[in-house]
């Protein structure tokens, strides 16, 4: 029996101007797509709740363990009984039938850090067995004392000769290995990151495939020692261990040789770039965009859900109580997140765009846009990681007290994603990585050099002004995002020049520069996002109806970020102050055009609620009936009269009772 939608919810999505699932098309596709992936959803789903009901989040961190492994098992199980090939099919199967499991570094860093690292030979040998989890390991490089300052890892890879092997040693206590995922009890493999001696010479961090555990009794190897690192902020699923490894010998075959080479005498061969051993990095930074603006659009579809159903004050006086998301300020907390939502998944696919763009030349030994590959996949890993966390808190913030329950979903999709801020580079580590293409960038503009696409903003003429009108151009946005980037790079790049002229070392300017150059960076992101989500909507072909909707959040998007910003757009009077009251008064006016629409523009994202798994955004709305059931689950609730009545509370009132007696006797 079709579950009764809520009535307030059901007349906002009445109230939508356009075709909810033509939006669905567009995210997704095309009809198509669209049709495979509600299958195949439903199909996880299904198949999820047999395997196991219960919810992660409810249970320990061992028993998250054990139940993720439970159904990370039977997940693959029947990707392969399906016969799913397509790797888009299989994460979007896997991740609609678990939330996050203990195998998830194997298929992001360790399978394709042997795909990009091994030789053809090793690939032929090995890939097999990682793809039917014959071999399941993890990304081991990051260690307790160095996770940033790759060059400082101090584990070794000594080559012996006489054997043929490398002897790997944890030779101190910062040396131990220290969180990757899936080491501490799931992987019997892993890639580590090792610093290679060779003929007594230090040839730099090269990559090796060592086994740490024994195949049938999972039990480690000789020198080899592994755990699990304990409790974390969220991720109780993934068990992210440590590895200690004294005197491991692993044949020379095991180092990852596709780039630099061991000879059988210990000749070193080196690479022709030492930055492809940091592919697999690059892969994963690339499609962060995407991951964190679904994250984005999962938290904003439950706040946005929820307050259509949520009535509390009055507007006016008399007329009864409104839906919350009829108030103006939580309107702009929320539309703006879902602005943000859409602008980083339209980001996410220009940025996965040019990574297969640009893997493809590698691949054929062309490396001439490695590095804007590198400062794109950075500095958008860090944009969009950040965007995430705010937004996702925001959205929290904006479900009230509900908000702060368990059941609203929102604590845990906060407390797991915001660790994408830190994998895969610290956020600010990876915008003063960008800042490097940027600032290089930046010189050879002046230098009147060409340069590539992505920093052609850098040499737009300066002093010029905005000449933004009512009519929000959205050639005329992008041209404000890409003015402000080039300004905070130019501001970026005299500061570090004046410390220089004042005597600095170059990297000490660098440090004393740093903070101005992460500014520029998530600038230069900020402009990159802005022209995606504009572009993306402007060349597709679209019902006017929903064109017009997708314009005003792009518009929205922007004006946000100017709002937000505003004294970067005012500099050197690019805007003028009349500009930028237009820009707030557009900004406001935009939130009340948008209001019918919201609900069906989260709705297009079609989160099943299993996935959203929240009381707060259930597409019926029955959050309040929800949200009593989950508490009548509570834990405490199994007794009526829990017994720690009687061993603690009941002894303390009594002894207070029998004190006050006492006292008053006396
Ligand atoms: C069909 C597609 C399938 C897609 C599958 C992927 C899907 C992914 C979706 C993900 C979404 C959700 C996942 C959720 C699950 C959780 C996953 C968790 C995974 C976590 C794994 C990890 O965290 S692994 C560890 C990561 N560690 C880091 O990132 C370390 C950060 N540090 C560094 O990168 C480097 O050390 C450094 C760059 C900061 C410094 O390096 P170094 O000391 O060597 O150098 P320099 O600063 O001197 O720089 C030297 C020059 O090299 C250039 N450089 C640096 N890095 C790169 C690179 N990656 N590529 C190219 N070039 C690079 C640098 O710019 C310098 O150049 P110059 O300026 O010219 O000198
Ligand atoms: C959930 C999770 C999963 C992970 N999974 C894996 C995995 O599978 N495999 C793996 O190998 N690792 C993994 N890691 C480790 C992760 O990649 C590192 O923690 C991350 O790269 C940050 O490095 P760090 O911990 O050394 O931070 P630090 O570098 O110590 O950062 C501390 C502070 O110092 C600042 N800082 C450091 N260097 C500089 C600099 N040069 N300039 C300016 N500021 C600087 C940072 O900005 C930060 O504010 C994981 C981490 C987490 C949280």
């Amino acid at each position: 029996m079709a579950a009764i939608v809520n009535p307030d919810l059901d007349r906002c999505r009445s109230q939508a101007t356009f075709d909810p699932l033509l939006l669905t098309y567009f995210i997704y596709d095309g009809p198509e797509k669209t049709k495979r992936r509600r299958f195949l959803q439903h199909l996880a789903l299904k198949e999820s709740k047999k395997v196991n009901d219960c919810q992660l989040s409810e249970l320990s961190k061992e028993e998250q363990y054990e139940v993720a492994l439970q159904k990370v098992t039977a997940t693959y199980r029947r990707i392969f009984e399906l016969g799913l090939q397509d790797p888009a099919d299989i994460s979007l199967y896997r991740n609609t039938f678990i939330e996050g499991h203990p195998f998830a570094i194997h298929v992001l860093a360790f399978l394709p850090a042997v795909q990009k690292l091994a030789s053809e030979e090793q690939k032929a040998k090995w890939l097999p067995l990682i793809e039917r989890f014959q071999m399941i390991g993890t990304y081991a490089q990051t260690e307790l004392g160095h996770g940033t300052f790759v060059r400082g890892l101090e584990t070794t890879a000594t080559y012996d000769p006489k054997t043929r092997e490398f002897i790997i040693n944890s030779p101190t206590t910062t040396s131990a290995k220290f969180w990757p995922g899936g080491l501490g009890k799931t992987a019997n493999f892993v890639v580590l990151m090792a610093k290679l001696i060779t003929n007594g010479r230090d040839c730099g961090l090269q990559s090796f495939l060592v086994q740490i555990r024994d195949l049938e009794t999972h039990q480690p190897l000789p020198g080899i020692t592994v755990g699990d690192i304990g409790q974390k902020f969220g991720f109780g699923f993934i068990d992210n261990g440590f590895l200690i490894l004294k005197d491991v010998r692993i044949p020379r075959d095991n180092m990852l040789m596709r780039y630099a080479q061991v000879l059988e005498d210990g000749t070193f061969v080196s690479a022709k770039n030492d930055r492809l051993l940091y592919g697999s990095m690059t892969l994963i930074r690339s499609h962060m965009a995407s991951a964190c603006g679904r994250a984005l659009a999962m938290a904003a579809t439950i706040a946005t859900r929820y307050s259509a159903v949520r009535r509390q004050s009055e507007i006016n006086a008399g007329a009864g109580e409104v839906q919350v998301l009829d108030f103006q300020t939580q309107q702009y907390r929320l539309f703006t997140q879902i602005a943000s939502a859409y602008a980083l998944l339209m980001a996410g696919e220009e940025s996965s765009a040019v990574y297969r763009t640009v893997s493809s030349e590698v691949e054929t030994g062309n490396l001439q846009n490695l590095p804007i590959l590198h400062a794109l996949s950075a500095s958008l890993k860090a944009f969009s990681s950040w965007q995430m966390m705010f937004g996702i808190e925001q959205c929290r913030l904006a479900c009230g007290g509900h908000g702060y329950s368990s059941a609203s979903g929102l604590p845990k999709l906060y407390a797991n994603e915001v660790s994408a801020c830190t994998y895969e580079g610290e956020n600010t580590v990876l915008c003063l990585q960008a800042a490097r293409f940027l600032i290089k960038s930046y010189n050879a503009a002046e230098k009147g050099e060409q340069l590539p696409s992505l920093a052609g903003f850098l040499q737009a003429p300066k002093g010029e002004k905005s000449r933004l009108t009512e009519n929000l151009e959205l050639d005329q946005l992008i041209a404000a995002y890409e003015h402000r980037a080039a300004r905070q790079v130019r501001e970026a790049n005299s500061r570090f020049l004046s410390h220089l002229n004042k005597g600095a070392t170059a990297t000490e300017a660098w440090n004393q520069s740093s903070q101005s150059l992460v500014e520029a960076v998530v600038t230069f992101s900020h402009a990159f996002v802005v022209r995606a989500f504009i572009e993306k909507v402007t060349s597709s072909v679209l019902e006017p109806s929903l064109s017009s909707v997708l314009i005003q959040l792009a518009q929205l998007y922007a004006l946000h970020g100017i709002t937000r910003n505003s004294g970067q757009f005012l500099k050197g009077g690019y805007m003028s102050d009349h500009q930028l009251e237009m820009v707030e008064n557009k900004l406001y006016e935009l939130l009340a055009a948008l209001r019918p629409n919201a609900v069906a523009l989260v709705d297009a994202f079609e989160f099943p609620d299993g996935v959203l798994d929240s009381a707060l955004g259930r597409y019926d709305g029955n959050v309040y009936e929800e949200l009593m059931e989950y508490a009548k689950r509570s834990k405490l609730n199994k007794t009526e009269v829990h017994p720690g009545f009687f061993k603690y509370q009941k002894p303390f009132v009594d002894s207070l009772k029998s004190q006050a007696v006492a006292q008053s006797r006396l």
